[in-house]
This record gives C-alpha cells, sequence and structure tokens, in this order.
C-alpha cells in the first residue's frame, strides 16, 4: 500500500483532502489469474466449472435439472418439426395453382407448425419454472458455502497476504451463481436449436452451413475477448472494491454514527467514498476504447461472411440450382440458425464471463479448504489441569518480529493470571495461543499435557470461554446473545443466572420482550444496550459456558464500578473450577489474581503478586507509578 502524498503547503489555505490511500498488491494474488494463461487454457476451464454448477444444481432439485433438460430437448426437437413442416408447407405454397388450393395443400404442415410452436413455447415456459427452482437454492447453497468456508479457516488465514481480497473476489462467483442457469439454459437451448436448424438446412444446402458459421463466429469471438476485458477490470478493482466495501459499512453503520457526526467526519468520508468509486470507474472507462475496437472489428468481419452468405443464397436462386419452394425455406432456416446461432454464442460468452467469476470463488472455496484447521485427533478431556507454553513464538504472517517471543508459561486449574504489558506487548496474541486460535510456530502449547498442534480443536474449543477485547454485539435475541456458542438450555434458569451473574437482571426484565427481545435497535421490534450492558452481556455468554479456561481481554473496560466489582467478584466466586486469565491495563484489578504476569515485547519481563511487583521496581511498578500519577 501506497498512501497518497499531499499537495505542497500554503499556510493560508487548508490543504485539500488527503487522496485516499492506493492499494497495490504485488504478492502472488496481486496478478490476475488470466494474465499469464493462453485463450485455449481458459476455454479448458470452463468445462470444470460449469461442472462444479451442474453439481450443485442437481444437489439442489433433481426434478428439476431433469425438467429443464427435457424441456431443452423438447424445445429443439419442436423447432426441428417447424422447419422441416415449413419446408413442406412451402413448396405448394409457392406453387401456381389458385390460392385456395395452395392453402389447402399446405394446410397439414402448417398444422404441424402451430402445433409445434406451441409445444416450443410451453417447454419453454416449463424450463423457465424449473430454472426459478433451482437459481435461488443454487445462490443460497454457494453463499452459504462461502460463509462456512470464511467461518472455518484458521484464523491466521485471516492475516495472510491477498485472503481477503480473494474472498471479495469469490463474492462475485455467488453474485453471478443467479444468472448461471439462465445462461447455461440459453446456451442449451440455442446449441439444440441451431443444431436441428442447421440440419434442416444442411439437407437443403450443405454449403450454406460453414458460410454461416463464418457469418456469427467473429462476434463470438468479439464477446469472448471483452469479457476477458472486462475480467481483467474486475481484478485490477479488487482491492479498491474491497476496502470501499468495507469504508460502506463503517460509514453507515448506525453505532459509529455519532463518531462520525460529533467529528465532523461526514464530508470526507463522502469524498473518499465518491474517490475511490471514481478510480473504480476510470479503470473500468480506460478499457472503452480497447472493447470498441473488439467490438467494431469483429462485427465487421461478421457482417462481410454474411453479406457473402445471402449473395450466396441468391446466387443459387437465379442460376436456378435450388428450386425457389427450397430458397424460400432456406432462408427461414437460415434466419433460424442464424438467431440461433448468435444466440449460443452469447450465451457461451456470458457462460465464460460468469465461469471466470465462478473460478475465483471455486478456487476460494479450495483455499479455504486447504486452511481449514487439520491438526490431528488428540483429545482434550477435561477437566483441565494444566496448561503449558513451552518455549512458545508466534510470529504474524508479514511481519518481523514475533508477537510472542520464546515464551513459557504454565496455568493451573483454580489460579487467577493476570497478564499486564504495554499496547502491542503481546497479551492478545497470547491468550490466542493459549486458547488454540493460533497455534505456535516454535515450541508448544499443552493442555493437560496434549499438544494443541495435534489436538482436535472441537475438543479443546467447548472447554473455552473468551470475553475478547472486541466483542461482537449480535442482532440476535438476548436469550441468543448468552447461549450463542452453547445452546443448551431446557429452560431459560441457567440464562438467567448468567445473567444475574453480570448485573443484568433488571435490564433484561424491563427489555419489552425480555430474553426474547431482539437486540438490534436498526431492526423492527428490537432494542439497544448501552456499551457497558453489552460489555456485561458478553461476559455472561462466557460464564454461562461454565468453561474450564475462562479469558477476559479488559473484560471491564466499558463498565461502572459496580459492574466490574460485580464481574470480579463473580471471577473470584467461580474460580476453583477452572483457570483464569485477565487480560487488563487496570493494575488496580489485577490485586484479585494469584499470580500477574508482565510481558514487553513477546516476553514475560517479570511474574508474581500485586504486592510483589508493585514494591520491586520493574515495569509493573513503573505503569502502576504512572497510573497513579494525575
Ligand atoms: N492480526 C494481526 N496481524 C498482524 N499483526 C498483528 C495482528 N494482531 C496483532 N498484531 C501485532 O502483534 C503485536 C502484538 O499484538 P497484541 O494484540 O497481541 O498486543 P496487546 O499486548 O494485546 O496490545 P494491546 O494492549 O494494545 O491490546 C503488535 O505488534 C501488533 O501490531
Amino acid at each position: 500500500m501506497t498512501a497518497g502524498t499531499l499537495p505542497a503547503q500554503d499556510p493560508g489555505t487548508p490543504p485539500p483532502p488527503p487522496p485516499p490511500a492506493e492499494f497495490v498488491f504485488n504478492g502472488h494474488y496481486g496478478r490476475n489469474p488470466l494474465g499469464g494463461v493462453s485463450f485455449r487454457a481458459m476455454c479448458a476451464r470452463l468445462p470444470s466449472v460449469l461442472g462444479r454448477t451442474a453439481r450443485m444444481a442437481w444437489q439442489v432439485d433433481r426434478r428439476a435439472v431433469v425438467l429443464l433438460l427435457s424441456c431443452q430437448f423438447a424445445m429443439g426437437a419442436g423447432s426441428a418439426v417447424q422447419l422441416s413442416a415449413t419446408a413442406k408447407a412451402m413448396r405448394p405454397l409457392v406453387g401456381a395453382a389458385p390460392v385456395a388450393d395452395r392453402l389447402h395443400a399446405a394446410l397439414p404442415a402448417l398444422i404441424v407448425i402451430a402445433a409445434a410452436a406451441a409445444a416450443v413455447r410451453t417447454a419453454s415456459a416449463l424450463a423457465t419454472y424449473a430454472d426459478g427452482r433451482i437459481t435461488p437454492g443454487l445462490t443460497t447453497r454457494a453463499d452459504v458455502a462461502l460463509v462456512e468456508a470464511v467461518c472455518r479457516v484458521e484464523a491466521t488465514a485471516y492475516s495472510e497476504e491477498g485472503f481477503s481480497d480473494r474472498h471479495e473476489a469469490a463474492e462475485m462467483g455467488v453474485v453471478r451463481t443467479q444468472t448461471m442457469v439462465q445462461d447455461a439454459r440459453t446456451f442449451t437451448a440455442a446449441l439444440i436449436r441451431m443444431a436441428a436448424a442447421a440440419g434442416v438446412l444442411t439437407v437443403l444446402k450443405p454449403l450454406m452451413l460453414p458460410l454461416l458459421l463464418l457469418a456469427v463466429l467473429p462476434s463470438g469471438l468479439g464477446a469472448v475477448l471483452a469479457a476477458r476485458v472486462d475480467y481483467a477490470t474486475h481484478y485490477a478493482n479488487i482491492g479498491d472494491r474491497n476496502v470501499r466495501g468495507m469504508m460502506r459499512w463503517w460509514s453507515t453503520e448506525p453505532r459509529y454514527s455519532d463518531e462520525v457526526r460529533a467529528n465532523g467526519m461526514t464530508d470526507y468520508l463522502v469524498y473518499w467514498y465518491g474517490a475511490v468509486s471514481q478510480r473504480i470507474d476510470r479503470r473500468t472507462l480506460a478499457t472503452a476504447p480497447h472493447k470498441l475496437r473488439i467490438t467494431v472489428g469483429t462485427s465487421a468481419l461478421g457482417g462481410f461472411f454474411l453479406l457473402v452468405t445471402w449473395v450466396a443464397l441468391g446466387w443459387l436462386a437465379l442460376s436456378g440450382r435450388v428450386e425457389l419452394a427450397l430458397v424460400a425455406t432456406a432462408v427461414v432456416a437460415v434466419q433460424a440458425v442464424l438467431g440461433a446461432l448468435s444466440q449460443v454464442v452469447a450465451a457461451a460468452a456470458a457462460l465464460f464471463h460468469s465461469s471466470l467469476y465462478l473460478a475465483d470463488m471455486s478456487s476460494f472455496l479450495d483455499l479455504a479448504a486447504a486452511r481449514a484447521p487439520a491438526r490431528g485427533d488428540r483429545v482434550v478431556t477435561g477437566p483441565v489441569e494444566e496448561i503449558r507454553l513451552d518455549d512458545a513464538v508466534f510470529r504474524y504472517p508479514g511481519k518481523e518480529t514475533p508477537a510472542v517471543d520464546h515464551l513459557s508459561l504454565t496455568l493451573r486449574r483454580g489460579e487467577i493470571v493476570a497478564i499486564v504489558g504495554e499496547n502491542g506487548s503481546g497479551k492478545s496474541t497470547l491468550s490466542r495461543l493459549i486458547t488454540g486460535i493460533y497455534l505456535a510456530d516454535k515450541g508448544h502449547v499443552s493442555w493437560n499435557g496434549t499438544d494443541l498442534a495435534e489436538a482436535d480443536p472441537h475438543s479443546v474449543w467447548p472447554r473455552c470461554g473468551l470475553v475478547p477485547q472486541i466483542f461482537a454485539q449480535w442482532p440476535l435475541r438476548a436469550r441468543e446473545n448468552v447461549t450463542l456458542g452453547r445452546p443448551r438450555t431446557y429452560d431459560d434458569q441457567a440464562v438467567w443466572e448468567a445473567v444475574e451473574a453480570v448485573g443484568m437482571r433488571e435490564t433484561v426484565e424491563s427489555l419489552p420482550g425480555q430474553l426474547d427481545t431482539l437486540l438490534a435497535r436498526e431492526l423492527f421490534g428490537g432494542s439497544e444496550l448501552s456499551g457497558g450492558q453489552w460489555q456485561r452481556l458478553a461476559c455472561s455468554r462466557a460464564l454461562y459456558r461454565k468453561p474450564d479456561l475462562l479469558i477476559l481481554d479488559e473484560p471491564t473496560s466499558q463498565m461502572d464500578p459496580r459492574g466490574e466489582h460485580q464481574i470480579f467478584e463473580r471471577l473470584k466466586a467461580v474460580a476453583a473450577d477452572r483457570i483464569t486469565l485477565v487480560v487488563t491495563h487496570q493494575l488496580e484489578n489485577t490485586k484479585i489474581a494469584d499470580r500477574v504476569v508482565v510481558m514487553d515485547h513477546g516476553r514475560i519481563s517479570e511474574q508474581g503478586t500485586y504486592d510483589e511487583l508493585a514494591a520491586g521496581n520493574g515495569l509493573f511498578a513503573e505503569l502502576l507509578a504512572l497510573s497513579k500519577d494525575r
């Protein structure tokens, strides 16, 4: 990322707002996957992407898929019948007999044409119905698969270069599944219609077919080349679109509306959003001349071949090489083939276009599957008596220095341990290592002697209760905000106990629907809690789990003294049954701990009781003195 540079300063006038930062990714995922790929290789990918969509459609609704395919074939057969009946009707119609006789002779063929047309229309309506049955399920399936994949990856994947942008690219794949069935349907229907019409035409005059192909292929090539240009632009815009999406959320989320208004951020945020959007537009518009050249060139070529086709047909008729009735049928067949061919080409280009985005989705799902935890199947059983870190090291991807650096620590059941240290000293990272959210790059973290690198996380995480520094305010009912992650509740007694333990009973009882109240002010019928009340609820969620390991990262930063006191009293009351870890900057709060661990640059600089450390002359005593110096 490179920040935008400000113009030279003029002391008289304030500088214009800085342009949004430019995001340029140079790593592996920053390159357009089509950049170095040949046209043939791109087309070769189409069947596998189509295959994946077909498999998904099959899983969504088999009967609808069968119905769709049957209708497609019925439409093709109907078209063929229509054309061959046209040929039959033409002969008497262009003859020399009186009009009534000509019509009479052509009547059976005309009835067949009408019946076939009705059959084609009916099949088309049924195909639309089948498509309507498949598409919503297909989109939902793709969407859910994407959400699940992202929820299940190793947490470290979020910090990996390009992961978020590939996720953004995959979102486009989900959007494209909405048109995928429609595109595939148009493609196969046109293909079948074309085959039928071409069959009839070949019987009439084989020479016409290659000429027609030549007339239509250039526009197909043009559509595919234009799709490729579109995709390249889309890929170049991924970084900007990703950050724009984030900014859109942060700017419009009601929770941050106070900050936006009172700090006068609106103008800059609107400017920023517009500027990034214009940058995206500029990239898109820059491709317009290129696309115009492609379209004009390929259309001119197609037009030339079409002219040759009509001239050839005229010459066949004028030179008497083909009788007039056949020429008339050939005109109809040529029109039919031409229409179908154009549709085949347009739908193939659309399919190809969609397949590029679906390929992004597909490869992201594969990446996410590869980044799902695969740690081993050892099972951690409770109660957890001891958690040990032996010389553990963890470094975030792309960072020079480790966030946790050769750290050893033993935590025992019944103990309350406080972790303190300056910002960035590695406290939150340490708690992620202890819970097994991250695995140590070097060294070991073990629970009851089982190395977390070899343990099934599903036997570890049910034993954790974590209140992170930044916790979620779930737009769910009050009850689910407590039970989320452990929804085992035959009645509400355990929920009320957890609510009571954090001093929230009165507040929840005063909500319009008590535990049933939706905690989202933005939604109809929803209610909102204050910041401290939300934090109490996050603590009740952790307590409700009755975990073997309870980790609270700045658990009382938004609470009033009564709430804070209540939480710490509760922690002490339940401490005997678990290991309790409190990460805090409120050094006075560490008095409740049996042991205080002080972190500095990813290492433990000292540890002991509050009194021991306060009386010493280390970092703890220094920070304590600063906290009292007001
Ligand atoms: N997701 C991340 N990706 C990259 N680096 C990170 C990430 N999270 C933290 N870091 C870096 O790791 C180091 C330790 O961060 P950590 O959040 O563990 O510190 P902390 O002691 O909890 O800080 P604070 O008191 O501010 O909460 C910091 O240098 C930080 O920049």
